[in-house]
């Protein structure tokens, strides 16, 4: 079959986007990682399908993989751009969405900017609903990496993160720690690892290290991550504007129980076809 699909990005965080409600799509996890290759496929971080919605509460149902051909539980520069994708192929024309997630549902805006406005839900703070082996809950955790300890904060927005702060963001090695937390045997499902420099009470920057795709040039979720970390330890204020390499997000988060909220673009490139 040939398959239509639309490259997307939040960011420079890049997606494969698939309307799964008009094309009977099953892919395999060797089919996403070929879809993802940048050299011999389409390329992206994440592949994102779009299907009907199994819940009569939600309008879609929206399903990610990472690059790795891994299915994982959010993606929030994806959900901006599901937003801009349900529009642009007219799949609806409401403005305002319920989407299921495995991480559960999300509620998206779109403003009258063309931004998007995604209530990503609570953070989960509990060690076991991370997951992370902590003996309880703490705004700070003590973890050994190859003999060196790090303080990280550790929580999950539906897909779990590891928040580092950093003095110096640009001479922090992401590449050479972000695998190494990744894989830290504390972290049973892996983990995203986001490098926080704290720049003010409303402004940090922020790079992420995400579970199956690398350093990324934007992390939707890891944004929502850092705010919530940096909230825990006293540091940041409700409203936070996160500066990533790929651009601004701003993130706002009331406190304990609370949804946290993320603005920002979403942006579609170009549309194709790949026979499969
Ligand atoms: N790598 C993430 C999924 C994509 C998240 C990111 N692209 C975002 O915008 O939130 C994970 O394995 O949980």
């Amino acid at each position: 079959m040939n398959l239509r699909f639309t490259k997307m990005h939040g960011l420079g965080n890049d997606f494969v986007v698939i309307d799964a409600v008009n094309q009977s799509v099953a892919l395999s996890p060797d089919q996403v990682r070929w879809l993802a290759d940048r050299h011999r496929g389409i390329g992206c971080d994440q592949l994102l399908l779009v299907e009907p919605a199994s819940d009569s509460a939600a309008d879609f149902r929206y399903r990610i993989y990472n690059a790795d051909g891994g299915e994982v539980e959010q993606c929030g520069n994806g959900a901006r751009c599901f937003m801009r994708f349900v529009h642009d192929q007219g799949l609806t024309d409401r403005r305002a969405l319920t989407v299921q997630t495995l991480g559960g549902p999300i509620e998206l805006q779109l403003e009258d900017d063309g931004q998007v406005t995604v209530d990503m839900g609570p953070p989960r703070l509990e060690p076991a609903a991370i997951p992370f082996q902590a003996p309880a809950r703490a705004s700070v955790y003590p973890i050994e990496v190859d003999g060196q300890e790090y303080r990280i904060g550790a929580l999950s927005m539906g897909n779990p993160h590891a928040v580092l702060t950093v003095e110096d963001i640009e001479r922090t090695p992401v590449a050479e720690l972000g695998p190494r937390i990744e894989h830290h045997p504390r972290f049973p499902n892996r983990v995203n690892v986001g490098f926080m420099q704290i720049l003010a009470s409303n402004h940090i920057r922020l790079r992420v290290h995400e579970r199956g795709a690398g350093e990324t040039c934007a992390c939707g979720t890891g944004a929502c991550a850092a705010v919530v970390a940096g909230r825990l330890q006293g540091r940041l204020d409700e409203r936070v504007r996160v500066s990533l390499p790929g651009g601004d997000l701003v993130i706002s988060w009331p406190g304990e129980n609370a949804s946290v909220f993320m603005t920002g673009p979403a942006v579609s490139v170009f549309e194709g076809t790949i026979p499969l």
